[in-house]
């Protein structure tokens, strides 16, 4: 198959690059890029990517894209698909979103969180939320990648959430990302002397993920209606943990908590449930997978789940290439059957 990606100058399409160079299913990789009036060598456009032998990018043009691609992936910064999408939705054509642009479904809501102006109602309706691990698609081909803050912390809490096991108001999240999470763009809190040796806590209560997150609990139980959720910004390259704090209901035990996240993600490749040690950052470093761990405090009835991930592959690329897999029809693992980094 073809495969289109916009957005490779940046973190993410690049990671995605190269994934995708490594999928058996993918024939050629077409790079369209949004500043180009005229094809340009692509080692040139971008000299970081690894390329056997070197290719054209091209300028964006979404009719040269649906005629020569099967799908495209647009790993653009938030408010630039809300402007672009309208001729593959009019189409049906397939399109993997990495940005946030299509994952709320009230543009009031966009408008809120994102600061920009948001996509028509009826499109974002039209979107489907390519949470892969949780949900399967029903065929829909606008497919918005989910954030890389909401996959840890939606994958984190699912079985305590969809089995009722917490207190629907108890949920705290405190969750770290490395820099790269911020995108390649320099600001005075990535700046290497502010970034290094330090911890930096950022858009408290403002985080655009916190919509994103609630819209998907509230679908796997109503109850919940809010969340605390906070991020810091801690000096490594990627990497993601999410450590979640909730109150268990009463009567509900450890076993009947440990029964419910084996029992949603044993058969799933991905993720890796832990009882007795605690998953860390580096354990998931170049890999696809989602670790959570569980701990239980019998003296304060709180359980704490720690949930770790890449934030550049499953936060992004990796969780984007599952996507296609699944929408495709695709063995869930390929191209993504990686190696973790061993140390
Ligand atoms: N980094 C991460 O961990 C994650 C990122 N994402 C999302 O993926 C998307 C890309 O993120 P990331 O790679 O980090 O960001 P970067 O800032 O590193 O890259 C952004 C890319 O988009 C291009 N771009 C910039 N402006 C425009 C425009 N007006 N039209 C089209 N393309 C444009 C840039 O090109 P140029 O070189 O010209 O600037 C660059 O290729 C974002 O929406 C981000 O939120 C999602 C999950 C995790
Ligand atoms: C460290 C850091 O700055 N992280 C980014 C992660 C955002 C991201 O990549 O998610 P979207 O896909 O929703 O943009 C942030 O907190 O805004």
């Amino acid at each position: 198959m073809n495969v289109a990606i916009t957005g490779v100058t940046g973190y993410a399409g690049m990671q995605l690059y190269s994934l995708l160079q490594e999928h058996i299913e993918v024939d050629v990789i077409t790079v369209y890029q949004h500043d180009l009036t005229e094809p340009v060598s692509l080692a040139e456009l971008n000299p970081r990517l690894n390329l056997a032998a070197d290719d054209w990018a091209y300028p964006y043009d979404s009719d040269a894209v649906m005629a020569d691609n099967d799908i495209i992936f647009f790993a653009t910064p938030a408010g630039i698909t809300s402007q672009l999408a309208q001729p593959y939705l009019e189409h049906n054509f397939p399109v993997i979103d990495l940005s946030g642009d299509f994952r709320l479904k009230d543009p009031a809501e966009y408008q809120k969180w994102y600061h920009q102006d948001p996509a028509k109602a009826a499109d974002l309706a039209s979107a489907y939320y390519g949470l892969t691990d949780i949900y399967e698609n029903p065929g829909m081909t606008y497919i918005a990648n989910p954030g890389c803050y909401a996959t840890a912390t939606l994958l984190g809490l699912a079985p305590a959430v969809m089995c009722d096991l917490i207190e629907p108001d108890s949920i705290v999240v405190d969750a770290k990302s490395g820099l790269s999470g911020a995108g390649k763009g320099l600001s005075t809190a990535s700046h290497f002397s502010q970034a290094n040796e330090n911890l930096q806590v950022y858009k408290a209560n403002e985080h655009k993920h916190i919509p994103e997150i609630l819209a998907e609990l509230k679908k796997w139980n109503p109850k919940v209606q809010q969340l605390q959720f906070m991020t810091t910004l801690v000096p490594i390259d990627r990497g993601i943990m999410a450590t979640i704090y909730a109150k268990v209901k009463p009567g509900v035990s450890e076993e009947t908590i440990l029964a419910h996240y084996h029992s949603l993600y044993d058969e799933n490749p991905f993720i890796q449930v832990y009882d007795q040690t605690l998953p860390d950052i580096k354990s998931v470093l170049a890999t696809n997978n989602c670790k959570i761990g569980l701990v239980y405090n019998e003296t304060t009835g709180y359980l704490m789940v720690v949930s770790v991930i890449d934030n550049m592959i499953k936060g992004a690329a990796g969780q984007a290439i599952q996507n296609m897999n699944q929408f495709f029809n695709f063995p869930v693992t390929t191209g993504l059957e990686l190696s973790q980094i061993a140390f």
